[in-house]
Parts: structure tokens; sequence; C-alpha cells
């Protein structure tokens, strides 16, 4: 699914050079499931937003399905990220103003699905995310974790290849944690996905079977074929 070779991302800070990743080699097969740790500002986010296609490296190459996005044109890369990638973050991001299923039927816009095959796919996904009787509440009306259903099922409703996950549970209590890692890996299960998920969640870490650390811009990866 990904081939990461050598790959380095630089950032400009006045005058100072941030190197935020530092010659990162990584091979994540399709259907894998890799959880990202490290201490802050040791490159995590980084590292997700160019498996993302969000952005590109100033080094090295990503192939992502045998096309390296480094490469891509920034109209490319939005059609690659529209079209086969999902993401979750920390803080949810909906759009307030809009209900659970207007919030999903968003990912259905850029890639020109009809209204009505919108609406019934959004109120599809909602259901696999256990908001079935819930489409037409805002997120004001939601707990965290219902809104994080909400943000998943979002992430999820275009049938991407890959979901990629930002500190999913950073914004919930323990309870709330367990029942939103509980959904995302039923879905990496049932939709054979590629699942990335950075945690600062030591508890979720131990429990990784494919571990990777980023530490200064530099990468390590532990495989626990026991778990
Ligand atoms: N847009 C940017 N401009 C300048 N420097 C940046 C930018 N984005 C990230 N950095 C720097 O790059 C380094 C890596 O940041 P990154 O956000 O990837 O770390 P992180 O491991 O995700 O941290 P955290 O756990 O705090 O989210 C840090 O030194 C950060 O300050």
């Amino acid at each position: 699914m990904y081939e990461l070779r050598n790959v380095t991302k630089l950032y400009s800070r006045g005058k100072d050079v941030v190197r935020a990743l530092d010659g990162i080699d990584l091979t994540i097969a399709d259907g894998d499931r890799l959880v990202i740790q490290g201490p802050t500002g040791g490159g995590k986010s980084t590292l997700l937003q160019m498996l993302g296609a969000l952005d590109r490296p100033s080094a090295g190459e990503i192939v992502f399905d045998g096309t390296d996005l480094a490469k891509l044109s920034e109209a490319r890369l939005t059609k690659v990220r529209s079209e086969n990638i999902g993401f979750v973050f920390q803080s949810f991001n909906l759009i307030p103003t809009l209900n659970a299923q207007e919030n999903v039927e968003t990912a259905l816009v850029p890639l020109g699905i009809k209204a009505k095959d919108r609406r019934e796919r959004a109120a599809e996904a909602l259901k696999s995310v256990g908001l079935g009787e819930r489409l037409g509440h805002l997120p004001s009306e939601m707990s965290g974790g219902q809104q994080q259903r909400v943000a998943i099922a979002r992430a999820l409703v275009k049938q991407p290849k890959v979901l990629l996950a930002d500190e999913p549970t950073g914004n919930l209590d323990e309870g709330m944690r367990d029942e939103i890692m509980d959904v995302l890996d039923r879905m990496w299960k049932e939709l054979g996905l590629t699942f990335i998920m950075v945690t600062h969640d030591s508890a979720i870490a131990k429990k990784a079977p494919r571990l990777a650390t980023i530490r200064k811009g530099k990468i390590t990866v532990k495989e626990n074929a026991a778990k």
C-alpha cells in the first residue's frame, strides 16, 4: 500500500530549519494496522500528513498504490485524498451547523455523488457506527464519543482504502476511549482497511501488534506477532 523511502520534511521557522522527518523508510502493507507514538514534536503529525496526501515531503518518495505522492500536483493529491483516504482527528472537526447526516454527506460531495445516494450512504454509514437513530442531531446535541462516531462515519462513507487517525481518543474519557477503539478496530476488520493511528495513549500502544516510534524525525518499528 505504502512504500516510503528516505522521506525528509523540512520546515523553515524564521532563520531556522526544522527537520520534522529525517530519512524515514517505512513499508505499510495492504490491510495493515500501524500505531505511531513518540514524544511531542517528534514528527508524528507530519508523517500522517504525508501519508494522507495533505502535504509533500521535501525529499524522498512516498509510493502509494504504485504512485509517488511526492511528485503529484496539488490537484492530483486532492483527488488521491478524496477518493482513497479517510481522516479522523482528535477534535472531531465536525461542522457545527450541520446535523450528523449532513456532516457525513460532505465527504461525498467532492466525488460527484448524487444527493439521493449521498443521503442513503450517509444514513448507512451512521447506522454502521451505531448512530442510526441520530441522523438529525447537531454535534452540540451529541456526546464526545457520539461526535467521534459521526467523524468515523464521515471518514468511511466514501469507502476509502486507508483510514488515518490522529489521536482519535485524545478528547475522550476512558470508557469512551475503549468504545471508539472498538468501533475503529471493527471497521478496520470489516472493511479490510489499512489503518494508521497516532496516539499518546500508552495502553493502546502497548497492545499494538505493529508499533512505530518517531523521535526527532527518525522512526523505529517494532513488530509483535504475539499480540
Ligand atoms: N507548519 C510548520 N511550520 C514549522 N514547523 C513545523 C510545522 N509543522 C510542524 N513543525 C515542527 O516540526 C516538528 C514535528 O512536528 P509534528 O507536529 O509532526 O510533531 P508531533 O510528533 O505530531 O507532535 P505532537 O505530539 O505535539 O502533535 C516540530 O518541531 C514542529 O514544531
